[in-house]
This record gives C-alpha cells, sequence and structure tokens, in this order.
C-alpha cells in the first residue's frame, strides 16, 4: 500500500538559522508516527510543510499521494489539524465551537455533538471556552480536527503543559484515534509520551531526524543498558566509578544518584555489601539514553 506521507530531503531556513536541514521519512496508512525532539528542534516547522501551511525551501511533500503545497483543496476533506487552543474564540461555548467547525467542513451539525461525546465533552457542551481547563480545551481541540472524520490527523504537542492524568486521559483518546483505523502524526518533546503512544518514532535535533524506529527497536539498538538509581548520601560518584569500572554517565541531584551500566548484576552485588541499597531503583533504557546516544548530551525538553 502507498505510504500515507512521504518527505523527502526537506529544507527550511529562517535567516541563517537551519530550521528544517535536509528531513526525509514516511508514515504509513494507520500508522502511529512520533517526532519527538527539545524545543526548537523544527518539528513544528516539518509539520506544518508537511500539512501544506508553510512552503518549505527545497525539497518534496507527498501527503496522502498529493502535493500540500500550494494549497490543495483535495486535501483539506481528507486531513485533520489539532489547532491550539488559543485559536478560537472565548465567548463561544464548546458545542458552538464544535459546530463552527462542523459547518466549516459542511458536515452535518450532530457530528459536532458526536465528537463532544466521544472526547468526553458532553458535559462541558454549553460551557465557555474561557472557562475549560487545559486538558479539556484540548480535547476540543482535537474533536474539532476529526469533526470531518479525516484518514489523518496531525497533532502539534497536544498534551504540552498537562498535568500528568490530564495527559494520561489524552493519551487513551488519541490511542482510540488511530485504533479507528486513522493515520496519526504528533510531534512531542515528552520521551514517554512517543514511547507509550508510537508506533515509530522520529527523533529531531538541530533540524535534523537522527533516527526514526519503534520505541523498542530504538532502545534495543542501544549499549547502555540498565540504569540505576540509590538515594544520595549513601556513595559519591566517584566511589561508583571505583565500584564499578563499568559506567556511564553518573548524576546525582541531591536526592538521588542516578547511573548506567552494562553489569547490573555484578554492581548490586556490590551495592548491597556496601549496604547502598537504598532507595533503589533499577529500570531498562529509555528514549532519554537514545537521545543522549546520539546526541551526546542529555535530553532536556
Ligand atoms: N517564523 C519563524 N521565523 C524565524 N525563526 C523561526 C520561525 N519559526 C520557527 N523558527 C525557529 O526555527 C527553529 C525550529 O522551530 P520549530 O518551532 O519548528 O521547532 P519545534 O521543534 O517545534 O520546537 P517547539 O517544541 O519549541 O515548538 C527554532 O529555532 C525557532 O526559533
Amino acid at each position: 500500500m502507498d505510504a500515507a506521507i512521504r518527505v523527502t530531503d526537506l529544507a527550511k531556513r529562517y535567516g541563517d538559522l537551519r530550521a528544517v536541514d535536509g528531513v526525509s521519512f514516511e508514515v504509513k496508512r494507520g500508522e502511529f508516527f512520533g517526532i519527538l525532539g527539545p524545543n526548537g528542534a523544527g518539528k513544528t516547522t516539518t509539520l506544518e510543510i508537511v500539512e501544506g501551511l508553510r512552503k518549505p525551501d527545497s525539497g518534496t511533500v507527498s501527503l496522502l499521494g498529493e502535493a500540500p503545497w500550494p494549497r490543495n483543496k483535495k486535501l483539506g476533506q481528507r486531513i485533520g489539524v489539532q489547532l491550539q487552543a488559543s485559536a478560537f474564540f472565548d465567548r463561544l461555548t464548546a458545542r458552538e465551537q464544535a459546530r463552527t467547525f462542523a459547518d466549516l467542513y459542511g458536515v452535518p451539525r450532530a457530528h459536532a455533538d458526536e465528537m463532544l461525546e466521544t472526547v468526553g465533552l458532553t458535559e462541558k457542551a454549553n460551557t465557555p471556552m474561557e472557562k475549560l481547563s487545559g486538558g479539556q480545551a484540548q480535547r476540543l481541540s482535537i474533536a474539532c480536527a476529526l469533526i470531518h472524520e479525516p484518514e489523518l490527523v496531525f497533532l502539534d504537542e497536544p498534551t504540552a503543559a498537562l498535568d500528568p492524568q490530564a495527559r494520561r486521559n489524552l493519551w487513551d483518546l488519541l490511542r482510540k484515534v488511530n485504533a479507528d483505523g486513522r493515520t496519526v502524526v504528533l510531534t512531542t518533546h515528552y520521551m514517554d509520551e512517543a514511547e507509550s503512544l508510537c508506533d515509530r518514532v522520529a527523533i529531531m535535533d538541530k533540524g535534523k531526524i537522527l533516527k526514526i524506529d519503534t520505541p523498542a527497536a530504538l532502545v534495543k539498538g542501544l549499549a547502555a543498558a540498565t540504569r540505576i538509581s540509590i538515594s544520595s548520601g549513601f556513595l559519591s560518584t566517584d566511589e561508583v566509578r571505583e565500584v564499578a569500572g563499568d559506567v556511564a554517565q553518573t548524576d546525582d541531584d541531591g536526592v538521588e544518584l542516578t547511573f548506567t551500566t552494562h553489569d547490573p548484576a555484578t554492581i548490586l552485588t556490590t551495592l548491597a555489601a556496601r549496604s547502598a541499597l537504598d532507595g533503589l531503583r533499577v529500570s531498562g533504557a529509555t528514549l532519554e539514553d537514545v537521545f543522549l546516544d546520539l546526541t551526546g548530551r542529555e535530553y532536556r525538553a
């Protein structure tokens, strides 16, 4: 089957800044695809070019088999773009916003109410935008992006600034959107979000895609395997290095001393012998380790 999105050698500069610097990737139909990277990596610019909102300096985009630029009316009905909540009218209620979108897309207004139900906002249908919580406003923006039942949905940092519970609720909603057969493309600077939701993740930094794979394969390909944390104050970072020659990356933030190792068994035995197991946490490598491995620096969203 043809790809939902095919991007080849995309580039976009703002003055001297290469915001997008030779980006290529493909998204399969039905896939949940994530672009993960810190602030300023170029995720939004990439997404806007793919959506047809911005013109690239060079490179090509095929979106559902069409060119999104210059503005392509055929695509409007087939894709959904989640707008930031700030793009709504404050005084309108959730239902009025959703109905406005239904009118814009020429779909029955009943769809607006169905979508509010899908995103769990029926109870807030008569609440004005300005009185919705951050999570509710994000849900409304997703409802509006889905109102015309697009094949493909773009979400730009959909859970930014939400509390952990609201984020997890929204994750469930996004999984449902994808399980309904829609292709979902999301940008995020949250590692755990990419890991939990996406079939495949493109790790982006400084305008370039460094690697694309499933979260599991990204982590598996990594040399650093196990992350061990113990309470601070039992050993110094120097002592950790002494105890275990095979230690990469130690960090003591005053609460926890954390390091990664290829040889957890030996190190855990040594820590036990020194009665330094207080607050012990052991975990496998995460996408944060992948980022560190790829860029040589800690991930700071
Ligand atoms: N219209 C613009 N004019 C000039 N520079 C821009 C413009 N839009 C973005 N940039 C710059 O291009 C770079 C990439 O920005 P972009 O918004 O694509 O990154 P991002 O990965 O989406 O980051 P964020 O998570 O902060 O939104 C940044 O350094 C940003 O400051």
